[in-house]
């Protein structure tokens, strides 16, 4: 896993313009990415206007010759749009790099729709929004080394980022760490119930939910002992740390949670079976 700081921008075109494209235009743009290199594809009025009153980024309702200009397309839009959008799109994109966000849509299939090779997958979460994001990143084999490192430059600005070698491995890094930020906030959500239940304000249960979370996750990335390991420190046998984990081991938590991940995994396989080529 590692971080990579720009140095020299692309001219890059983002096809959808929603909440994944904002987290990573709003970060180059932080990074010095000038307005002018950068060209939108966006059908929806209100997320055309969100993107110039945020960005100052004025967005196309639709794909045209603008695209040619391109070095890199960004494929922000819903796995369910991308063949169409593809199609409306790939006889101006056809010397850039493509570098697909959606979940499922396989890289053949984007190869196919597209008629390039040239195609890296990207799967990033919505810490992004403030440059803390993961991503796992797949790329066909035609793609150079310098693209991988012009893919890595532009993730680098919602955080880290991780290669993997086989393409279905994205599948479960959609399930862990692309939905991930959904099921802390769950998590989140439950903690600030037993909060108020247990007699808290809702606002306290929050400040001590969160930075509990926040100062965790520190803890463990900072630490070199497991997670496991961790937790044992916090647990007193006999003590209250040993009766929540004892009522989460009866109620099988654990398996719960891991069945839940590999229903986010098969979903990814069925839109990509369903959407794909
Ligand atoms: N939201 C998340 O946490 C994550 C989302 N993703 C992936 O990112 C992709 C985009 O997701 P979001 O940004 O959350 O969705 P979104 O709904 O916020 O944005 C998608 C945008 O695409 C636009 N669109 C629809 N048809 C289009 C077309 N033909 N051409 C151009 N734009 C079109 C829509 O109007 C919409 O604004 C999805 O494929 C999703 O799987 C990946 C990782 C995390
Ligand atoms: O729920 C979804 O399908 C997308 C992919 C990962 C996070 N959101």
């Amino acid at each position: 896993m590692s971080t990579t700081t720009a140095t020299r921008f692309p001219q890059i075109a983002f096809i959808g313009g929603g909440n994944m494209a904002s987290a990573i235009l709003g970060g180059l743009i932080h990074q010095g990415l000038p307005l002018g290199q950068i060209e939108v594809v966006e059908p929806w009025e209100q997320a055309r206007t969100a993107l110039q009153q945020q960005f100052g980024v004025v967005a196309h309702a639709g794909a045209g010759p603008q695209l040619e200009r391109a070095e890199v397309v960004v494929w922000a839009i819903k796995p369910q749009n991308f063949k169409d959008a593809a199609l409306d799109t790939q006889s101006y994109t056809r010397n850039a790099l493509h570098l697909s966000v959606a979940a499922g849509i396989r890289s053949s299939s984007i190869a196919h729709w597209l008629g390039s090779e040239r195609v890296v997958r990207a799967m990033p979460n919505t810490p992004a929004l403030i440059g803390q994001g993961i991503s796992g990143l797949y790329a066909r084999p035609s793609v150079s080394e310098t693209e991988r490192l012009l893919v890595e430059q532009i993730m680098a600005s919602t955080g880290a980022h991780l290669w993997v070698e086989a393409e279905a491995q994205l599948d479960a890094v959609t399930a862990l760490s692309g939905s991930g930020p959904a099921y802390v906030f769950y998590f989140l959500e439950a903690m600030v119930q037993a909060g108020v239940d247990m007699g808290l304000s809702a606002a306290q249960s929050e400040q001590l939910a969160i930075a509990t979370f926040a100062g965790a996750s520190e803890l463990a990335k900072r630490s070199h002992e497991s997670p496991a390991a961790l937790r044992e420190r916090v647990t007193s046998k006999g003590g209250t740390t040993y009766a929540a984990l004892e009522t989460m081991r009866g109620a099988e938590l654990d398996r719960h949670f891991i069945a839940a991940l590999r229903a986010a995994q098969t979903r990814a396989q069925e839109l990509g079976d369903a959407c794909g080529a």
